[in-house]
């Protein structure tokens, strides 16, 4: 295990130095290979490269938060009593994990991350069952998603496995701010960024890892609302080639100026289209499902962008797409990961067969979308005035609260992982 976990992360700082060199510019390529030297020494020797939770601290706060009343919850607003932290350097690898009081984080203003923005999160949520015990959804994805995301900008990675075991223990910690209701859980949100003190660009020799959780209430407390969706055309989000399915902070501060000019139009989100094909991608926060029905076969087909590098992989898309082809395509479904267009799905709309459109992420698990705003014109997507879901947008929502929550049937679900 420990043999694996070393070759593991020894491969993974090769590749984050290979990666790291996508970003140099030539002129700086004998400091990456000097950089490089100091990861490679951190690879061999003494084991103090990965993640230890043995080792981790706890010093509890001294002056615990009132908890808000539910109602009053407001997403990212509010945070628990304690965080998690952990320091990586080159030299001694990850030191021990800490969870201490909330608290400021206090970095020189030469810090790497300000300047040249090696940061990169993750979004996930810890539910309380029916009987007070606390699931996470799928944290190995979210884990995954996190190494990738950190080694395209060249930090550190870890074992998955080993942060999961300690994020089980702040929460736990902390677990009296989940509320017990159905819809609330306690958004998880795990950061990497550069710790490194210079001006100079390179890969960070210092890094701090840290999780913050914040309570948060159902997305639609009063039942679905559909969205409505302005399709951009004149902005690009990412590109093959990019870094769009990462999860990097420098991915979304570009992206709000588009969504603000949506938002002045009327629109409660843009929708990224790509290329002169015009192909759908995803929206803000969401992967993008579609269910059409077939022009020529009149086949029932669930569409969505395939994983090519631009749009992010979503664990609640991978998680539509398993429900999807265990219990849809059993009933006649076609599910299908592929490039679809805007006009495709005009078409389909001007032809009575676009059934539904929805988005996915963590956040509201599916959203409904009742019309696209395209070239002018507003594309209708299959609801009637008075619905605000499609059925399988409910669908999908219902088995996946069914299986966050550990409802009866789903208490062992693999997808669920049970905090002891
Ligand atoms: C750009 C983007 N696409 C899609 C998603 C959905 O991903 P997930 O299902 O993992 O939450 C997110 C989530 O934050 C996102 O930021």
């Amino acid at each position: 295990m420990l043999q694996q976990r070393s070759s593991l992360l020894a491969s993974s700082l090769a590749s984050t130095f290979r990666r790291s060199l996508l970003v140099q510019t030539s002129s700086s390529a004998q400091r990456c290979r000097r950089a490089y030297s100091i990861h490679a020494d951190a690879s061999v020797g003494k084991n103090i490269l990965d993640i230890d939770p043995s080792k981790l601290s706890i010093e509890k706060t001294t002056t615990p938060k009132t908890l808000l009343p539910p109602e009053e919850l407001v997403f990212g607003r509010n945070f628990t009593d304690h965080m998690l932290s952990l320091e990586w350097t080159a030299s001694e690898g990850w030191l021990p994990a800490r969870i201490t009081p909330y608290q400021n984080l206090s970095l020189d203003p030469a810090t790497c991350v300000f300047h040249y923005a090696f940061e990169a999160f993750e979004g996930m949520k810890a539910y309380k069952d029916k009987n007070g015990k606390i699931r996470l959804f799928r944290p190995d994805k979210n884990m995954e998603r996190f190494n990738k995301s950190a080694a395209r900008i060249a930090l550190p990675n870890f074992d998955g496995d080993a942060l999961i075991d300690l994020i089980g223990k702040f929460v736990k910690l902390d677990e009296r701010f989940i509320p017990e209701a159905r819809g609330y859980s306690l958004y998880l949100r795990p950061t990497i960024i550069g710790t490194q003190r210079t001006l100079g660009v390179g890969p960070p020799a210092s890094a701090l890892l840290y999780v913050i959780a914040s309570p948060v209430g159902p997305y639609y407390p009063t039942g679905f609302k559909a969205v409505s969706l302005e399709a951009t055309d004149y902005a690009v989000r990412a590109w093959p080639g990019g870094v769009g399915d990462k999860k990097l902070g420098a991915n979304y501060a570009p992206c709000i100026v588009p969504q603000m000019q949506a938002a002045s139009r009327g629109f409660h989100q843009n929708l990224w289209l790509f290329g002169e094909e015009e192909y759908v991608t995803e929206v803000g926060t969401m992967n993008l499902f579609a269910a059409i029905k077939n022009k020529e076969t009149g086949q029932k087909e669930l569409l969505t962008a395939p994983l090519d590098g631009t749009i992010l992989e979503g664990v609640t898309r991978d998680s539509v797409l398993g429900l999807a082809r265990e219990r849809l395509e059993p009933q006649g479904w076609k599910v299908d990961e592929r490039k679809f267009t805007m006009q495709e799905v005009s078409d389909a709309s001007d032809e009575g067969r676009l059934l539904e459109i929805f988005g996915s992420g963590t956040a509201a698990v599916v959203s409904p979308v009742r019309k696209i705003s395209w070239k002018g014109r507003l594309v209708e997507c299959g609801l009637e005035d008075n619905q605000e879901a499609g059925p399988i947008a409910q669908q999908m929502k219902d088995w996946m609260e069914e299986i966050q929550y550990g409802d009866k049937g789903s208490e062992d679900h693999h997808w669920s992982h049970k905090i002891l």
